[in-house]
């Protein structure tokens, strides 16, 4: 009998690390398992579990994704073969992000910038992969994934499924149609959205206290929604509405999923793009490869940035009548400009107190 599974390419089995045993300030994240979803009712309830999650902290997990072990395993398989790959392979010719036009697919090499006016260089390598749609054909697609293609693309596509299940959630809470925010987040429409396989390299106690341990300075991320499998190096902070640093802790089989500014803009501020970082690992942790995935989804290219027009935020008053009728950034226009305002120098300054502005938005990564 042929098997129902697809031969797999044999790969080096990634190995996770283990968690640390320090004893960290750990941020509280809901777990919401979307499992019930599809329940009478389930909708609703998971729509009001998440709300303090998303109102306060912008962070929390979901469970119940759909997504098996195995395919989270073969996923960082992938990624971890690639990065085991010699430097001049990953670091193919015409493959590297070109921040200059603020286009984020591609290769972003690591040891590049500078920090925050120091010697040392930056210490995170990616490698951002669009959507598998005609319009992409001729983005940066390296050849090693090729083999993989199908894998990659699956997951890929159902990463925007469980997105979507999350903005079914965002709508209900916010009293709008439900697919109010699924519909602007299309699979076969074109948008900035990305699979990431991403890697920090560990530096050097001395050279990580010259950049106050920063592997990756405070922002709120550019577009709707981030998903990360959860991984157990620690090091992910988020800033609590206090104004205290915490570290996002590991959810076995979870996905940490974080609110991005545009649906922070079109629920007018409802539902909060947290600023969050990463610093320099525990002890017990400070010499692993962290090894992270992501998606990263994007509002639709054409897709207007501005307040919805949700009963809830008329109610609270977040959003006045005429609101809804400023002359909007387009989603393509604002991931553009705020990749290249954030990636487009020789180096990572210290940003606080700088604002970013497109249009009538404006960010200020490092706010209190
Ligand atoms: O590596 C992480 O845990 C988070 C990275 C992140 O915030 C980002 O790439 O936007
Ligand atoms: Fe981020």
């Amino acid at each position: 009998m042929p098997s129902a599974v697809p031969k797999q390419i044999p790969l080096p089995k990634w190995q996770r690390p283990e968690k640390t045993a320090v004893d960290l300030p750990w941020a509280n994240i809901a777990i919401i398992d979307l499992s019930t979803f599809d329940q009478p009712g389930g909708k609703e309830k998971l729509a009001e579990d998440l709300r303090d999650a998303v109102h306060n902290t912008g962070f929390f997990s979901v469970i119940g994704t759909g997504f098996t072990e195995e395919e989270i395993q073969r996923q960082y398989d992938i990624a971890q073969a690639f990065y085991d790959l010699p430097l001049e392979e990953r670091d193919r010719p015409g493959l590297r992000c070109d921040f200059g036009k603020g286009n984020y697919f591609g290769y972003r090499a690591a040891n590049e910038k500078k920090i925050m006016g120091t010697d040392v260089l930056d210490n995170v390598e990616s490698f951002n992969i669009p959507k598998f749609i005609p319009r992409y054909a001729d983005e940066p697609f390296h050849p090693f994934f090729h083999q993989f293609k199908e894998e990659i693309e699956d997951f890929s596509r159902r990463s925007l499924d469980l997105a979507k299940k999350i903005f079914t959630l965002f709508s209900v809470m916010l009293e709008l149609p439900e697919d109010f925010f699924s519909s602007r987040h299309e699979y076969s429409s074109p948008s900035e959205d990305h699979l990431r396989y991403m890697i920090y390299r560990p530096r050097t106690l001395e050279q990580d206290a010259k950049v106050e341990d920063t592997w990756s300075r405070a922002h709120t991320d550019f577009g709707s929604l981030t998903l990360l499998w959860s991984q157990n190096v620690a090091g992910l902070q988020l800033k609590n509405p206090q104004g205290e640093w915490k570290y996002v802790p590991p959810v076995d089989n979870g996905i940490i999923c974080n609110v991005g500014d545009t649906l922070d803009f079109w629920s007018a501020g409802y539902l909060k793009s947290t600023t969050h970082r990463v610093v320099r690992p525990p002890p017990d942790q400070d010499h692993i490869h962290r090894l992270g995935i992501f998606y990263f989804v994007r509002p639709g290219d054409d897709v207007d940035i501005k307040p919805a027009p949700s009963p809830l935020l008329k109610r609270l008053g977040l959003v006045a009548e005429n609101q809804e009728d400023a002359q909007p950034v387009r989603g393509l226009e604002y991931v553009r400009e705020r990749v290249k305002n954030y990636h487009d120098h020789t180096d990572y300054a210290n940003m606080k107190g700088k604002k970013f502005r497109v249009g009538n938005l404006v960010i200020e990564d490092e706010a209190a």
